[in-house]
């Protein structure tokens, strides 16, 4: 894995790569557009200078290993490919064909918790909707005819509304789809119902130990049966407490009950119990909490002995959880590898919603090091709130963090991720994300001025789009209104392609970006940042956007 010297590019010089995380290059330029409408001297300025030192590349769909060009890109793809230099078909895509096959049914995994159909209960915890981030309705249809098929008697869903991934609102639609699936199985002999709930972010999916408080109400809600709010049907359920200021994304934990009042779904002896996301972050904790002998993150009070499953595996290097139906992408040799093996040193900073994005997703999902004498991880603790109350976030922490590390000398690559344009994005808030918008422009200003000062190179890019464009449209691309007139806000990631921006002053004169490459998406920065650094690319990666 050595890497070989650029004939042209010095090694030995500060070398910024910055991340805006949930920055999109969207075609559509209006009022809607927070990173158009924002003030962005900043990246302003990089766009003027033409195609030689900026273009856009794909940040979605087959680009980044999705199933379709229809598919947006996420966090977890695009700092997996920003990362590899490769293109890797990535969770959604390996359930697909695992269920297509039909070898989920007859791998390892399944035949774990197959032993609980007959006389015990198949638990699925799962985010429900189609958003394709971290779940996908059909996914989840397939998996549960696979337990009907297999003699599943008894199956209770804990159901996780979304509302990010898809529009808000739309809790209801998918709960629908859902209840008429469950009455088939329970006519076709296998009892089948909804056993808790809440919205993804108050419960089960946390991220990076953010909060551990959404994970504790979950464990409580899906596997004690206890939370505040019952009711004896979930359609009830979600129609109460999915008030007007409440979005899916917040509704509280609720637990079903009978008559009776006992919970229809507490997890006992002997169940399976299966997580049907298949993106890691957000459910590495609840993973850990319900297949961890040793756990002290919360009081899970009762412990069942379950036969727990991921949809994968969601941590290559903790093997986390040991049983999973589909095996997870193998991203091997990526920079983060190559830079260890050669010597070289790198720090990554971001704050905890992205932490783990530009450490784990980057190395490929490993949540270690490859040579913790190498590398420097710093995680500026992020506030837990909704983030269109504190737009600005910890952008300025993290830009002290990132030059901090650029004048000490010590780093072959600085890595940062500024996640204000995503975070802020989901929520849906115009004007709250134009603010977030500025903020990273203001703080990657102070980034690209220290650059300067140091005589450096820079590489600015996005993992996908967010904040650019903040409302939901109709196929002529106009903006929908609600009865009111209010435009309906759109809270997920966006299809748009992604800025990058390279330069500084210890970039050679003759090295630009090519203009052969316009299919070239986030892989392709790999070797972009690793020529900037003074190296050659590995033949293995994708190829470089710059030429010499
Ligand atoms: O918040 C998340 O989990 C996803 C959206 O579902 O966003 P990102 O991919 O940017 O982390
Ligand atoms: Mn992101
Ligand atoms: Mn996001």
């Amino acid at each position: 894995m050595e890497l070989q010297p650029h004939p042209v590019i010095p090694k030995k010089k500060p070398v910024l790569v910055c991340i805006l995380d949930g920055w999109g290059e969207n075609d559509i330029k209006d009022e809607y557009n927070a990173c158009h409408v924002a003030k962005t001297p900043t990246m302003d300025k990089l766009r003027d200078q033409g195609s030689k030192y900026y273009r856009s590349v794909l940040a979605h769909g087959k680009a980044v290993g999705l199933p379709t060009n229809d598919d947006m890109g996420n966090s977890e793809v695009g700092h997996n490919a920003l990362g590899a230099g490769k293109i890797i078909a990535q969770g959604a895509s390996l359930v697909d064909i695992s269920l297509e096959k039909g070898t989920m049914f007859t791998d390892p995994g399944w035949n774990y918790i197959k032993p609980a159909f007959a006389s015990n209960t198949l638990h699925l915890i799962t985010l429900l909707s189609n958003g394709g981030v971290h779940s996908r309705y059909d996914q989840l249809l397939g998996v549960m005819k696979g337990a009907v098929k297999d003699g599943c008697k008894r199956m209770r869903l804990h159901i996780l509304t979304d509302g990010r991934d898809v529009p808000d609102g739309t809790c209801h639609e998918y709960l629908a789809t859902l209840q008429k699936d469950l009455d088939d199985f329970t006519k076709a002999g296998c009892d089948a119902k909804v056993g808790s709930g809440g919205g993804r972010m108050s419960v089960t999916m946390d991220r990076y130990e953010a909060d551990w408080g959404m994970v504790e109400r979950g464990y409580n809600a899906h596997i004690l049966g206890e939370a505040e709010h019952t009711f004896t049907d979930a359609a009830t359920a979600l129609k109460t407490l999915k008030t007007a200021d409440v979005s899916d994304q917040y509704i509280p934990a609720f637990v079903i009950i009978d008559e009776a009042g006992a919970p229809v779904g507490a997890v006992q002896d002997g169940d399976a119990v299966v997580c049907c996301n298949f993106r890691a972050d957000r459910v590495v904790e609840i993973s850990k909490a319900l297949e961890y002998e040793n756990f002290d993150s919360f009081n899970r009070k009762r412990f069942p002995k379950m036969l727990y499953a991921g949809m994968m595996q969601y941590d290559g290097d903790l093997h986390l959880p040991t049983n999973y139906l589909v095996p997870p992408p193998l991203i091997e040799r990526t920079s983060g590898e190559y830079f260890a093996k050669n010597g070289l040193r790198t720090f990554a900073c971001s704050e905890t919603q992205k932490f783990g994005h530009v450490t784990f997703f980057w190395n490929g999902n490993r949540s270690g090091y490859f040579d913790e004498a190498l590398e420097t991880f710093v995680q500026i603790p992020s506030d837990n709130c909704q983030f269109n109350e504190k737009p600005l976030m910890k952008a300025r922490e993290i830009t002290a963090a990132g030059k901090e590390a650029m004048i000490s000398g010590k780093y072959d690559v600085v890595r940062v991720n500024y996640a204000n344009p995503d975070m802020v994005g989901h929520t849906g808030d115009l004007a709250a994300t134009i603010a977030a918008c500025e903020e990273c422009d203001a703080c990657l200003k102070e980034l690209l001025d220290l650059v300067d000062e140091l005589g450096g190179v820079f590489l600015v890019t996005a993992d996908h789009g967010n904040a650019d464009d903040m409302v939901q449209r109709s196929k002529k691309k106009e903006c929908l209104k609600d009865a009111d007139g209010k435009p309906l806000p759109l809270t997920s990631h966006t299809l748009a392609p992604v800025p990058v921006a390279i330069g500084g002053p210890g970039l050679p004169a003759s090295v630009e970006l090519r203009d052969d490459l316009p299919e070239a998406g986030l892989a392709n920065i790999t070797g972009t940042y690793i020529n900037l650094m003074g190296y050659l690319a590995p033949d293995e990666m994708e190829p470089s956007l710059v030429k010499w």
